[in-house]
């Protein structure tokens, strides 16, 4: 964490929350974070008939920094053990074989992948993601203890899936395969229990974030890899947010750092507010919000747009909207707002947005990509010194856009 840009606090009803330490400005990066754990999106099995010319498998992507490996000059290097992990380079390679692609997880992948008798064999997609999470997790306790314990730090009670009957024998069964793969002699000191494993499917649920495919207009996007990131998981979620992330996984990083995440503030934050991510893209309707927030993440959202969208009925949601998602009506009021920010900039104040009945329709014009299907939010690229940079920045398909000229649709490049 930013000691100096980032606070944590307990909010009452939000659990630990992170608040500007300082005055903070548009495009500021509050936080870059790595992953302590990643793995792959892609199910154990791959689907049966497996159809060769499936456009994007588990073998297109490096299975140490998860790039897109067709994209790279050099021929990816498969595991010699278990053959469909590959790795982009020695480099990475070697990195994997002393963590994530340790001889143990080699070896389960491995006899979980065997199809004349795995236990995976036609079943969901999701079971044999979770599954692939937990062996990950297993495998993080025996090389990583430290790392470990701050993934049992973060957010996520056994209740979440030991409650209902269905999740309940889905965790059964899922610590029924982990225990029949753990060694007996292991240098792990935590006994993985039903309820281990249940606290940390919620723990993977609640914080997990998902490095995406490039966006593509035509095509759904999925999920490549899921992460945890230690520190960007205390962000809270706000449907109107003020910071969004970023990631750069297929970009040649001089670090090497692909995976890493980078939240940039959206606009200027006063001291003490507390900074929030979107957990979706934020043009979902009020009754979908909910719905997503309460299913996935067990909590019902009272920001100041859910408390003005929770008395619209669904005709008013409907009612002439238009492509960017705004009546006419809320659309003069993002217009005043603009006025009244440039008059509040020209005399160095602040833009005050509380009383406002449309909190979104500013935000939409301003802040929400308008590529088609994009739905992605807009943050400045990072001040140089004390100068607000000009240019947003897309966080879904990586447009840049110049922000006086985005209601244009003028784009700087792509
Ligand atoms: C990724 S964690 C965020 C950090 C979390 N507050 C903590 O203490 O570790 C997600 C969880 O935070 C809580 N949370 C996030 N945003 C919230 C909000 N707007 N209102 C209430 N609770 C929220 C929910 O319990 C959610 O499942």
């Amino acid at each position: 964490m930013e000691a100096s840009l980032l606070k944590m606090v307990e909010a009452e009803g939000r659990g630990r929350s992170l608040v500007a330490a300082k005055p903070l400005k548009a495009g500021q990066v509050v936080l870059k974070d790595s992953p302590i754990l990643l793995y792959s999106a892609f199910p154990v099995l791959p689907p049966q008939p497996f159809q060769a010319a499936q456009a994007t498998s588990e073998s297109n992507y490096c299975s140490y920094c998860f790039k897109f490996i067709q994209k790279l000059q050099s021929s990816p290097l498969p595991c010699p053990s278990c053959s469909a992990s590959v790795f982009c380079s020695l480099h990475c390679q070697s990195l994997a074989f002393s963590s994530s692609h340790s001889p143990w997880l080699c070896q389960s992948l491995k006899r979980l992948r065997d199809v004349g008798s795995s236990p995976l064999l036609n079943r969901p997609v999701e079971l044999q993601v979770q599954m692939r999470f937990l062996i990950a997790a297993y495998n993080l306790a025996s090389v990583s203890p430290s790392n470990f314990q701050n993934l049992l730090s973060l957010q996520g009670e056994p209740s979440m899936f030991i409650d209902s009957p269905e999740s309940k024998y889905n965790v059964l069964f899922l610590h029924s395969l982990v225990s029949a793969l753990c060694p007996t002699e292991t240098g792990v000191e935590i006994s993985f229990s039903v309820e281990l494993i249940a606290a940390l499917l919620a723990k993977d649920k609640l914080n997990a974030f998902g490095l995406m495919e490039p966006f593509l207009p035509e095509n759904e996007r999925l999920v490549r890899a899921y992460g945890i990131y230690p520190r960007a998981s205390f962000f809270n979620h706000d449907c109107l947010p003020n910071a969004c992330r970023f990631d750069y996984v297929d970009a040649a990083t001089a670090d090497g750092n692909n995976t890493d995440i980078i939240v940039r503030l959206i606009h200027d934050i006063p001291e003490r507010r507390e900074i929030c991510l979107s957990y979706f893209p934020v043009n979902l309707k009020y009754s979908e919000r909910q719905r997503r927030l309460k299913e996935d993440y067990g909590f019902f959202c009272d920001c100041d747009r859910c408390r003005v969208e929770a008395n619209w009925s669904d005709q008013e949601y409907d009612d002439g909207l238009d492509e960017d998602g705004l009546n006419d009506e809320e659309e003069e009021a993002a217009m005043d707002e603009d006025e009244n920010e440039e008059m509040a900039a020209d005399e160095g104040g602040d833009v005050a947005q509380e009383d406002n009945d449309f909190p979104h329709a500013y935000f939409f014009l301003n802040y929400m990509c308008n590529r088609e299907n994009c739905w992605g939010t807009l943050a400045p690229l990072p001040p140089s010194g004390f100068t607000p940079s000009m240019v947003m920045e897309c966080n879904v398909c990586g447009i840049l856009r110049n922000s006086k000229e985005l209601m244009d649709g003028n784009m700087v490049q792509q």
